[in-house]
């Protein structure tokens, strides 16, 4: 009922006026009649008292007693609705929500057919009085009407509260209505009631899961914030107990290095002072132990001097002795032959005795070799700028120089991160360059990065990394060989059996294999022992991609064009470089004419071409250009396969050469099929 019309019957009528069952009977049914034409509503009210209503929560419904309106359906909506309310405010769950709503739904649809059956009861009191009208939310009925509003499964339609359906009497009175059927409607209302309950329930305890995970979440959150604090200070902690650790191993390492220097110093020289004429300057000295040798085998040349003198004296007297000269010394012939064999015997003793003294004299030569390049080592280690054990981009803890090239340092070093030694190369532009071939250098070192990073196989060296250190040097990161490289190997043992040289040539072939099948097709272009590095269990590999060329896909069947002339070691280089009359076409054919010449070296101890000659004399000489045929010392002696296999590397005409995987298929360089 509306407020205005209640205000209306308050203020007209007085509760004992004996007209205001009429006057009210009147207004309902004007209210009917406005609410839907087609409703009949009852007209006269009904004194008796109304039917309890038992599907409501009792605790719930306002006293009757004082209320001065009905507390029929319209209550009993107001009623749900204020539940509702108070169910959607305490609950924002989607699934409780939603289990709500049907809850509700079918409460209201119980109530509306309530409220129906209430309107068609003709014993109801007060039950029509604005039934059918909307209320205007304001009074203790205004939920009732919100609720009946929002009620999409009752008929009636929520904004003008008219009925969508209106049901004629009929119909009302035509709805069965036992009371089994209220009592299984209560129960199912109540069920459902108690379905909400258990689902606040569930609700209550899932927040209450939800903050406690959120609590051990931030709890962990804390850890593992704690415990990355603590990881990061164990790993500085770490980094530096582990450098400090290597930095002592390697200045142990530095000077038993400089001891070892000085006691060798001792026995096979040092660079001193050497004096000519007015002309001071650096020079070798020999140590006590080379002087020592030297000195015996001057005595042992000096005692074959005066044999030989004994001896052809002796030859003389016998000679005397035969023009009858020698007869007063009463020399025999027999006593000549006796002497001049003392002398021949003599002479063969010392000449053993002299082969061993050069044998050891060639011993001490190399071990001088050793000690002088040692020697420059440590010269150039104290006078490197990273000689004091820096950390390079904060991981690779340098440690002790490995050697020098022409414009490189490289350090032993250990690289922090990935716990694993490693060689540091450090190119420095010389600070005197101009700035366009300091470009170019880095322009080369870039290109020598770019194709030699991509190179993953075990018998080529990895890089692993390039930085910048400041303006003028940066650093390349490779793979730490252990080893000697195969110079310094035949620098101490120049010839190697020919096993151990097979097994080195065969390993350099399967390292440029892998550069000729993979989809770009590298020329190494410098190979050379120096460039052939060991690791430590003795595996070679190839290193060094500073002058490689990569094959265009578009190169023809004779090669690339070779622009960087010039440039390589001359000893290992086929005569389709030395090529001045047009730009020389070169191909992977360069590649295998290198290892030829290696082999022939590991071999022979010497290089098939211009051993003995400088770079500048080879090129003046046309030492190259001119080498047509590969010719074998008698000694050692080396199988016909080997032999073979070198031939066919240094096969002049290049395109009679074959190329690296033609090659490859030799014998000599395959052990299964042997
Ligand atoms: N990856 C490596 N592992 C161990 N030692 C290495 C490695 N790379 C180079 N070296 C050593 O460092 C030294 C210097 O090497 P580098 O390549 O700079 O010298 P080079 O070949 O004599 O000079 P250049 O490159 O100018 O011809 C050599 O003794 C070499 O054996």
């Amino acid at each position: 009922m509306s407020d205005d019309i209640v205000m209306q019957l308050s203020s007209s009528s007085s509760p004992s006026d004996p007209s205001l069952p009429t006057k009210l009977a009147k207004l309902e049914a004007r209210m009917a009649g406005k609410s839907s034409s087609s409703l009949t509503i009852q007209s006269a009210w009904q004194p008796a008292p109304p039917p309890p209503i038992k599907f409501v929560e009792q605790e719930e419904l306002p006293d009757s007693s004082s209320s001065d309106d009905d507390n029929g359906g319209e209550f009993l909506i107001q009623h749900n609705t204020q539940k509702r309310h108070r169910l959607q405010e305490d609950d924002h769950d989607m699934d409780l929500e939603q289990s709500k709503e049907t809850t509700n739904g079918r409460i209201k649809t119980l109530e509306n057919f309530e409220i129906r059956r209430n309107l068609d009861d003709p014993n109801k009191k007060k039950q029509g009085r604005g039934r059918g009208r909307p209320s205007t939310g304001r009074g203790r009925g205004s939920k009732t009407s919100d609720q009946m509003r929002s009620v999409s499964t009752s008929s009636i339609n929520s904004s003008n509260g008219q009925l969508e359906n209106p049901p004629n009497k009929e119909n009302w009175s035509n709805v069965p209505l036992g009371n089994d059927e209220r009592v299984a409607l209560q129960e199912e209302i109540s069920v459902l009631h108690g379905k909400i309950a258990t689902l606040e329930e569930e609700l209550n305890r899932s927040r209450q899961e939800a903050s406690d995970y959120r609590h051990l979440s931030h709890q962990l959150e804390k850890e593992l914030k704690e415990l990355r604090d603590r990881d990061q200070q164990s790993k500085t902690k770490r980094i530096k107990v582990l450098s400090d650790l290597l930095i002592s191993v390697s200045k142990a390492e530095r000077q038993e290095a400089r001891m070892k220097i000085r006691q060798e110093s001792l026995r096979l020289g040092n660079i001193g002072v050497v004096r000519a004429g007015t002309i001071i300057s650096e020079g070798w000295e020999d140590g006590q132990a080379l002087k020592d040798l030297n000195a015996h085998l001057r005595s042992l040349l000096e005692m074959k001097e005066s044999i030989e003198r004994h001896r052809k004296s002796l030859k003389k007297r016998q000679s005397d002795k035969g023009d009858g000269n020698d007869m007063e010394t009463g020399i025999s012939d027999e006593d000549f032959h006796v002497q001049d064999e003392i002398f021949k015997s003599r002479l063969a003793s010392i000449k053993r005795e002299e082969e061993t003294y050069l044998k050891e004299k060639d011993r001490y030569e190399l071990e001088k070799g050793r000690l002088i390049r040692e020697m420059k080592r440590i010269r150039d280690e104290d006078g490197s700028r990273f000689n004091n054990f820096p950390i390079l981009n904060q991981r690779y803890a340098l440690l002790n120089l490995l050697g020098k090239g022409g414009f490189s340092e490289v350090y032993k070093a250990f690289d922090l991160v990935e716990n694993r030694y490693v060689a540091c190369k450090l190119h420095s532009l010389n600070g005197q360059w101009s700035e366009e071939k300091k470009q170019s250098y880095i322009r080369h070192a870039i290109r020598e990065y770019n194709i030699h990073k991509t190179l993953v196989h075990p018998h080529i060296v990895r890089l692993w990394d390039i930085f910048e250190i400041d303006h003028n040097t940066f650093c390349t990161v490779l793979e730490y060989c252990s080893g000697k490289d195969l110079d310094a190997v035949l620098k101490a043992t120049p010839m190697l059996p020919e096993r151990e040289a097979r097994i080195i040539i065969v390993q350099i072939f399967h390292g440029l294999i892998y550069l000729n099948k993979r989809p770009q097709r590298i020329i190494h272009y410098d190979l050379k022992p120096g460039n052939v590095l060991f690791d430590e269990v003795g595996v070679a590999k190839v290193t060094d991609f500073g002058l490689s060329k990569i094959v265009e896909d578009d190169v023809g069947s004779q090669g690339m064009e070779l622009t960087s002339q010039g440039a390589g070691t001359y000893w290992y280089l086929p005569p389709e470089c030395f090529e001045l009359s047009k730009t020389p076409l070169i191909s992977s054919k360069v590649d295998v004419w290198s290892a030829g010449v290696i082999l022939y070296q590991m071999l022979f101890g010497r290089r098939p071409f211009g051993h003995d000659q400088t770079q500048e004399r080879i090129l003046r000489e046309d030492t190259i250009i001119n080498a047509r045929k590969v010719e074998f010392p008698s000694k050692p002696s080396v199988s016909i396969e080997a032999k073979e296999l070198i031939r066919r590397c240094l096969t002049y005409n290049q395109t009679e050469r074959p190329d690296v995987l033609t090659i490859a298929q030799d014998p000599y360089l395959s052990y299964s099929k042997r």
